[in-house]
Parts: structure tokens; sequence; C-alpha cells
């Protein structure tokens, strides 16, 4: 078989996957094991504050260990386009420059969780030092060569960089290293096609694969087609660049187009159900608080402190994927919902960002945002600005924000001193010892709008309608039942009292 109909055939491996793929992937399976949770919260392969590149490089060969016989065979390198990473041994690398070593280690260690959570293990990481990334092969081509004895020395069958790679870029690294390669951005959106669960959720997660596999379909025709470089037609491309390659490209191409753009119409039907469900809650106007904050902070677990929800918890990035809504009441009685929300990340492939702006919305329309901050982690700081540059874009901004240090249990005073900085306002809370919880409900019940006008009402039989509404958007104080019907004192906000005039009882 010849080079160009080897890729043609793995092209059409990858695409019948993909566009084959939501089904799959919603087979439910678990692929999380307490023992790699446990290395997530340790970050025990992770590389030591102080050290540099070198060091890092050293002292992670040494940690590691070779898992004999599951290293893949090299002839699966070309066989996969759009690559899964379950179950796959990889190294990671990335780049870091002058003073912004820490930044790269960190954003590394983050890597690292994220490809545990895909379902890959890690092997080995390295950070190389220069400016920017080589335009040809990310690492240059010395390094790239060293990084192919490493990833021989250790038996990975995966390269993971921590950044964006062009596809021109991740082709030549590929060459030079043997193993498949892969960038940050496909781990991520791997994540989520794992664990998507709406039927919303995996259009959108498909839609942003697909995004992302378009470009980067490789095969003859592709090449031939950039060759051709911008001349119109196919006609002055020229001899040899209208194999059947490219034909197969191009159909390729259709089909993916075809799909996304049924895709793109699925999503937009589904809008109207979201909107119909958002207007029903505003129109009942239950205040809702929205937990927002970087993924693995402790959003689902603070949640369930709350309100026993038994919402999925989980060492991973990403448990939560749809947006939960649960129901709570204050001290005093009045009701509100409590919103989980997706886990925010930095350098959320921008495919994404755009496909998950709907369960962001949630956040928009909330009376209150707690922002759960991880207080354990290395970097609070970089953490909180993402989030709130999320916040910001989805139009939040002014929205009265609760910062709340949860993990208090793993930071000692050094760390809380420093957190104190950061966000002299911040609670420290607990959702695993439950620390700070009382402290944390009563600012929300302190931000969340009050109902303060007092109203005596007689609400005929045939309203039951009222007094459900006044059920959930007010405080009741005493309901009884009399001949004309249901007389119930209450509280209600400002702007119900005209709609309830009619059944006041005074005046
Ligand atoms: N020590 C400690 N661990 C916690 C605390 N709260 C959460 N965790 C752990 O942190 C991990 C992440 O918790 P989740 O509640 O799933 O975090 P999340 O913010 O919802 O994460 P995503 O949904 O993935 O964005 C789990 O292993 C929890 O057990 C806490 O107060 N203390
Ligand atoms: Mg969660």
């Amino acid at each position: 078989m010849s080079e160009a109909e080897s890729e043609k055939r793995n092209d059409d491996d990858v695409i019948e996957r993909v566009l084959a793929g939501a089904a799959q992937r919603s087979s439910g399976y678990t692929i999380f094991s307490s023992g790699r949770a446990q290395a997530l919260q340790e970050n025990s392969v992770a590389p030591s504050d102080d050290a540099d590149g070198e060091q890092l490089d050293r002292e992670d060969r040494e940690a590691l260990r070779r898992v004999a016989g599951l290293s893949t065979e090299l002839d699966d390198v070309t066989e996969v386009e759009y690559r899964q990473l379950r179950l796959e041994q990889v190294v990671l690398i990335g780049i870091y420059s002058q003073g912004n070593l820490r930044d790269a280690e960190n954003s590394m260690r983050e890597l690292f969780a994220l490809a545990e959570t895909a379902g890959a293990v890690v092997l080995d990481g390295l950070l190389q030092k220069r400016a920017t990334p080589d335009p040809s092969t990310y690492f240059g081509k010395g390094k790239a060569r060293e990084l192919a004895g490493v990833v021989a020395a250790v038996g990975a069958d995966t390269v993971i960089v921590d950044g964006e790679l062009a596809p021109s870029q991740r082709r030549a690294l590929e060459d030079a290293i043997k193993v498949k390669v892969i960038d940050r951005t496909a781990v991520i959106l791997d994540i989520f096609s794992q664990h998507a669960k709406s039927r919303e959720g995996k259009a959108q997660v498909e839609l942003a694969q697909l995004e992302y596999l378009l470009p980067r379909l490789r095969g003859w025709g592709d090449s031939m087609s950039r060759q051709a470089g911008g001349q119109v037609g196919g006609a002055g491309a020229g001899m040899g660049s209208r194999g059947p390659g490219e034909t197969k490209i191009e159909l390729d191409r259709r089909r993916i187009h075809t799909r996304m753009a049924r895709l793109r119409k699925q999503i937009k039907e589904f809008k109207p159900a979201r909107d119909a469900k958002r207007a029903n809650r505003n129109r009942f106007e239950v205040p809702s608080v929205a937990i927002a904050g970087y993924t693995n902070a402790g959003k689902s677990s603070l949640l369930n402190r709350i309100t026993r929800a038994g919402v999925l918890v989980e060492n991973a990035l990403f448990a939560t994927l749809d947006a939960t809504v649960r129901k709570s009441v204050t001290e005093d009685g009045r009701p509100y919902t409590l919103t989980d929300t997706v886990g925010f990340v930095r350098n959320l492939p921008h495919q994404l960002v755009e496909a998950f702006r709907s369960t962001l919305e949630e956040v928009a329309d909330s009376d209150v945002i707690v922002h759960v901050v991880d207080a354990s982690h290395p970097d609070p700081a970089s953490q909180i600005a993402t989030v709130r540059d999320v916040i910001g874009e989805v139009g939040a901004r002014d929205l009265p924000e609760i910062i709340a240090f949860n993990k208090a249990d793993l930071a000692d005073d050094d760390q809380r001193l420093l957190l104190r900085g950061l966000e002299p306002t911040g609670i420290f809370v607990s959702a695993r010892t439950g620390e700070g919880i009382e402290e944390l409900l009563e600012r929300i019940s302190d931000l969340l709008p009050t109902p303060s006008i007092e109203l005596d009402l007689l609400i005929p039989y045939d309203r039951g309608d009222v007094v459900a509404m006044l059920h959930g958007r007010a405080v009741i104080e005493s309901t009884e039942y009399e001949e004309g019907g249901t007389r119930v004192k209450a509280r209600v906000r400002e702007r119900d009292e005209p709609m309830l005039r009619e059944f006041s009882t005074i005046g």
C-alpha cells in the first residue's frame, strides 16, 4: 500500500470514529480509580517549585518507572489522526522563557492532571527554555532529537505539548520523535467528550471536536492544496494534485461540514427549550446562586455540603459538565436555587468557550456568584483571574461575588495569609470538614434579594397557582384554610406586590 493510500485509509477511520463517536462516548464507563484520584491531589510526579528545567528533567526521569510491555508499536503512529488518549503512556513537554518558569511548571502540573483525567498515564515531563516555540518543530530540531531519546527510553507512545500546535508543527515533531503528538486543546476536548451527558452538551462537544479536526486532516490532498497556494478552483493546482487523495480529503471535508451544519442546527433547536426553562425560573423569580470557579476547586463538593444533593464529585478535572440546579432555603425560610457549573481552565480551547457559553449563561443570570477557589493550589491568583475573565465575558462582572477559599483543611497559616492578602473578604471553607459553611450560608443569605413587604392575602381555592407561586418566591409566615380560600401571611419582594394586590385583605 502506498503512503498516500494508507493515509487515506487512516483518515477514513478517524472520521468514521468522530462521526460515530457520540454514541460510544455516552456508554457511561468510569475511567477514574481512587488510586489515580489520589495521585492528582498529591501531584506526586509534578515538578518541585524551585527547580530549573534541567533539574525537573532529571528528577522526573529518576522518579519514573517504565511499565513493561504496554508501549504501542511504532506502526500505530500514523494510524489515528484524531487521537483518543485513553490509557496511553505519555510524556509532557512545554517551554518556558526567562522569568516564567514557575508559571510554566504550574501549567505543566495542570496538564498532568488533565492527562490523567483523560485516562493517560504520565511518565515524564520536560520543560525547555526558549523564548518562543520553534515554528517548524516547536522544540527545535536538536531538542526534538533529545526528546525522541527520552520518549524511547521511558516507553511512551504519546507526547502532549503544553500549548497549541499548528498542524504542520505537529507533523514535523511527530516525524522527529516517532510517536504521536497532541496538544493541550486535544486533551481538553477528549475530556469533554468523555464527560458530556446532556444531548446538548454532547452535540456541542462534537461540534468543537470537528472544528478542531478539520484543519488537521492529514493527507496528500491537503499538502497539495496548500502548495497550490490560493489559486482559484482546481485548475491552477497543476498535475499530480488531483489524485485520489485530494478527492478523498475533499469528500471528508464535505462530510464533516455537513455534519457540523446539522449539529449547529440541533444546538440552535435546543435554545428555545433552555430559554423557556430559564424564563420560567425568572417568572417565579426564585433568587439564584451560581457556584463558579476553576476546575477541581471543589464546587460540586460545596454544593453537596450545602444541599446534600449527591452531585458527582471527583478528583478529576471537569467532573461536572452540565449545570446542576438544587433548591435550598435560607435560615429565615427564603427559598433560592444553587447552580453548580462547569469548571474553568486557562487556555480553554476557543471552540469550547463558545460551546459552553450556555452553561455559563446560568452564571450571568444569577443573583449571587459564589466563586470557589482551591486554597491549596500553588497559584490561586491566576486561577482567580482566569475565572473572573470568563465571568466578565458572559456579562456577569457586576454581580455580587463571594470568594470561598475551599479546601481550607489543606491550607497552612502561610497560605491563609497569602490568600487573605489576595482577597481580604474571602471566606475560608472546607467541604470536607464543614469549616466556614455556616458563614458562607450567612453571606449568601445577606446578598440575596430580600422580600420585605408584609402581605395578608386571601386566595380563592381555584387559584392554587398563586399559592404555589408564593411558595416559590416569598417567605410564608402562616397559612390557614378559611371559607373563602387560603389565607396566607407572607413577605414578598417589592416587585411582586402589584400582582398580589387583588388578593390583599387589607386596603
Ligand atoms: N481536602 C479537601 N478536598 C476537597 C474539598 N472539597 C473538595 N475536595 C476534593 O477536591 C476534588 C474536586 O472536587 P469537586 O467538587 O469535584 O470539584 P469541582 O470544582 O466540582 O470540579 P469540576 O466539576 O471538575 O470542575 C475532589 O477530590 C474532592 O474530594 C475540601 O474542602 N478539602
Ligand atoms: Mg464539579
